[in-house]
């Protein structure tokens, strides 16, 4: 099924799902110059009144459907009366560039949600913007959202989520990560990532690592992590005892979790999905 909704937002599939509609849609993004697809749940009380949004970003090598079909978010959020906003995880299509060797962790389903600022990727890397304003505002236009957003992500989304609210105090009511690069201006991911997208000016890279700005003042705001201790990556890329570190030394409250024996996989996320959907629940006015 394919019904336009206006002249940048197309339905492209919509399904039942706990009473409320699993739907995914395209649209052109002015912002990131291509076209994009990302996935909404909507609960079923939007069929009554506004509802508030968790945004969902996803990991390396995701696209939207990643959270949509593995994570078994909408049973709860269907309960709470709670839509999900799952976009990709970088701009695509054609004439958008990719990694010269195809990697897994640069280019192509790795934007790292920044804006980058090097030649080629300037042009359409820059998730930031897309995640912080065009998304939201072109969603809350178009569908019974509220103004009122939290926000949650995996690994390279978890970082995502953690830094775009505490750079953007009073945007999301509250933040939650599993298994996010806390600090990315010091493992290989994030310094592949940064080094590619913001060029070689380490100190432009502060501006995206939460570790960076929690030690920089950042504005507190409600604040949960879950991390497997069995996750593959913690040691050379997680690193969640700098997040720990940093939020002791500035008296920053967070709640932050060592799970044992999970990995670094959708079935952990899975696992403690809904403690983080009651979580944002309670800090955007749900019960
Ligand atoms: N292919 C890579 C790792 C890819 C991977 O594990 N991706 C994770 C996110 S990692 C950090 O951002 C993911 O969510 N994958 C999709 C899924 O559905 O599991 C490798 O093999 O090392």
């Amino acid at each position: 099924m394919t019904d336009r909704l206006d002249e940048s937002l197309e339905l492209l599939s919509s399904v039942v799902c706990f009473g409320g509609q699993q739907n995914q849609y395209q649209h052109r993004s002015a912002v990131l110059d291509c076209t994009m697809q990302f996935s909404v749940f909507l609960p079923p009380q939007a069929e009554q009144h506004p509802v508030p949004a968790l945004y969902w970003l996803s990991g390396l090598t995701c696209t939207d459907q990643n959270f949509a079909t593995k994570a078994g978010a909408q049973r709860v959020a269907a309960e709470l009366g709670m839509a999900l906003i799952m976009p990709d995880t970088s701009p695509r299509g054609e004439g958008v560039p990719d990694d010269e060797a195809g990697a897994y962790d640069f280019g192509l389903g790795a934007g790292f949600y920044v804006n980058a600022t090097e030649v080629p990727w300037a042009t359409h890397y820059r998730m930031y913007d897309y995640i912080l304003t065009e998304l939201p505002e072109l969603l809350e236009s178009a569908m019974p959202l509220t103004e009122l957003r939290a926000i949650s992500g995996h690994s390279m989304g978890g970082h995502g989520a953690l830094m775009l609210a505490l750079r953007n105090a009073g945007r999301f009511v509250s933040a939650s990560a599993f298994s996010p690069i806390v600090n990315p201006c010091e493992c290989p991911w994030g310094q592949k990532a940064f080094s590619g997208y913001l060029g070689s000016d380490e100190t432009s890279w502060k501006a995206y690592d939460s570790v960076e700005l929690i030690r920089s003042g950042a504005t507190p705001l409600p604040l949960l992590v879950d991390q497997g201790t069995a996750d593959n990556f913690l040691d050379e890329q997680l690193k969640t005892d700098r997040l720990i570190t940093a939020c002791e030394v500035m008296n920053f409250s967070a709640e932050i979790r060592y799970q044992p024996g999970y990995d670094h996989s959708y079935y952990f996320i899975a696992s403690f999905i809904e403690s983080h959907l009651r979580f944002h629940a309670k800090h955007l006015g749900l019960r």
